[in-house]
């Protein structure tokens, strides 16, 4: 599937993330989780806050890669774990097609699935997200991001 059906973008920040991932956490605190998986590599920065928050120090990987920037392509496995999830905590940054996490919910059936962002396509296969994101929009997250003069507008009115 192509770039070409996202319309939007959704810009998020390392700030907007850490208090995304905070307000996640207030929901799980209460629950008592032998560890996280995280889906690389998305996964691995929301789950390392997670883990700070929910003072959690196991943390294992499932590696998977599906898009090439906007473009997805097949799934590409490249480790799970030895285990069906029960009792971990499973974590990626977003749910888009769902694609990715059906695959990981076949591994790991019994994790608690939760991810910070969710489109409607996808919504349906985690057990828990923080926010809902229209399924044309991409999310631009801040490791993808820098930091960039921008001229001012007069200045660029000019030419
Ligand atoms: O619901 P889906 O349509 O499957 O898309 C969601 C997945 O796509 C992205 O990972 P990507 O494969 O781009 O790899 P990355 O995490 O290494 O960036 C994202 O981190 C999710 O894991
Ligand atoms: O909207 C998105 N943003 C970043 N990575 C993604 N991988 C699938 N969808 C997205
Ligand atoms: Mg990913």
């Amino acid at each position: 599937m192509s770039s070409e059906r996202y319309h939007q973008h959704f810009t998020i920040s390392w700030d907007q993330l850490h208090r995304d991932v905070r307000q996640l956490c207030h929901q799980l605190v209460e629950r008592d989780f032998k560890g996280i998986v995280a889906i690389t590599r998305g996964g691995l920065i929301p789950a390392a806050l997670i883990a700070r928050e929910l003072n959690i120090r196991l943390i294992d990987t499932v590696c998977i890669k599906s898009y090439d920037h906007m473009d997805q392509g097949g799934l590409d496995i490249m480790k799970g774990v030895d285990h069906d999830g029960d009792g971990w905590l499973l974590v990626d940054d977003l749910v888009d097609t769902g694609k990715t996490a059906r695959a990981v919910r076949e591994m790991l059936p019994k994790a608690h699935f939760v991810t910070m962002y969710a489109k409607p396509e996808g919504r349906p296969l985690v057990d828990q997200y923080l926010t809902e994101v229209a399924q044309q929009c991409w999310i631009q997250f801040p490791w993808d991001m820098g930091i960039a003069y921008v001229e001012p507008l007069a200045d660029q009115l000019k030419k």
